[in-house]
């Protein structure tokens, strides 16, 4: 079958800075492919290779098996893409920003309002299609942006931390919407920072780390790469820096960073059955006060691949 969407060795300077390094995945029809990766990572940098906005200094992109760099028009035409930032028009009613962008991709008037309403559907706007989109919370303004994206019927949907800043009742609506997108066999392609979100939406993940990709796969997969290794958060009442140094020399401990200005987040083999070493190892610099173990998850493999946690 071929890909909706396929790249391989992408890569993008600035400068000195090597903002992506041979980035390369497939995407078929029906899968969601997530991109996981602190802020800086380079996925925004990626994304606007892959719909067309900056040129790679090296690399592919094939959209449903066309050339991105020799077929921009018909390439891009397969394409929806939901940026971060949210370019609508305040005075007009979320029905009309549709309008508009519908009319922008040259859509035939008729089938548009038949299309805006299907959309506004998919979107759970259709209640509130007719009033203006100045009254909009952010995630219901994101929900238009999404819409916005779908009304070309593209093959493959690209959307750039769709969630950020958004209120908990658009988040459900956003990921519920896209969960049945996909179902409908659509492709998507997700970047974002938060952990659940990708682990519930996409069914394979790259983590991204310094412009590269680490490691790519399954839940199952990634997470199995950390092996039996718990996350242990520890809050310490004292030198948390000192503490945290000698966490790191505790027999078992395969990483120690900290998380905050009384925590300390690390990675043990057995993690639990370490509490007690833990605690007796930062006697003299500092005291725990609180303890929790956590099994693997895709947090854990960021931190294990990569040596930082994905929000700092
Ligand atoms: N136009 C630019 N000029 C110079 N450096 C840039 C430019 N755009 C991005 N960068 C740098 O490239 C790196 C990757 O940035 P990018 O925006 O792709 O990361 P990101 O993972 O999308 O993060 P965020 O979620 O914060 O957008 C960062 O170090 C960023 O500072």
């Amino acid at each position: 079958m071929t890909a909706a969407l396929s790249c391989g060795g992408l890569g993008k300077r600035y400068g000195d800075l090597v903002a992506v390094h041979d980035v390369g995945f497939s995407i078929a029809p029906g899968q969601a492919y997530g991109l996981l990766g602190p802020n800086g990572a380079g996925k925004t940098t990626t994304i606007s290779m892959l719909v067309g906005l900056l040129r790679p200094d090296t690399g592919t992109v094939l959209v449903g098996g066309v050339d991105l760099a020799r077929e921009p028009l018909r390439a891009k035409s397969r394409i929806g893409y939901v940026p971060q930032e949210i370019a609508l028009y305040p005075e007009l009613t979320g029905r009309e920003n549709l309008r508009f962008f519908g009319r922008l991709f040259g859509l035939p008037r008729r089938a548009l309002a038949t299309r805006i309403a299907e959309v506004l559907d998919l979107i759970g706007l259709a209640d509130r299609a007719d009033t203006k989109l100045g009254t909009y919370s952010g995630g219901m303004k994101r929900r238009i942006n999404i819409g916005a994206a779908l009304l070309h019927r593209p093959e493959v949907l690209i959307l750039d931390e769709p969630t950020v800043g958004v209120d908990p009742q658009s988040r459900k609506a956003i990921l519920e919407g896209l969960e049945r997108l996909v179902g409908d066999g659509m492709a998507l392609l997700y970047t974002s920072h938060y952990m659940e979100e990708v682990e519930r939406v996409c069914d394979r993940v790259a983590i991204i780390d310094h412009g590269r990709i680490v490691a790519d796969g399954t839940r199952r997969e990634l997470v199995s790469l950390v092996g039996g290794a718990d996350t242990v958060e520890l809050v310490l009442d004292g030198d948390v820096e000192a503490a945290c140094a000698k966490l790191r020399a505790v027999e078992g401990v395969a990483e120690a960073v900290r998380t905050g200005a009384a925590s300390v987040r690390l990675m043990a083999d057995g993690g639990r059955y370490l509490l007690p070493s833990l605690i007796t190892a930062v006697e003299g610099h500092a005291t725990v006060t609180a303890t929790q173990v956590i099994e693997p998850d895709l947090e854990a493999t960021f931190l294990h691949l990569t040596g930082t946690t994905l929000r700092d």
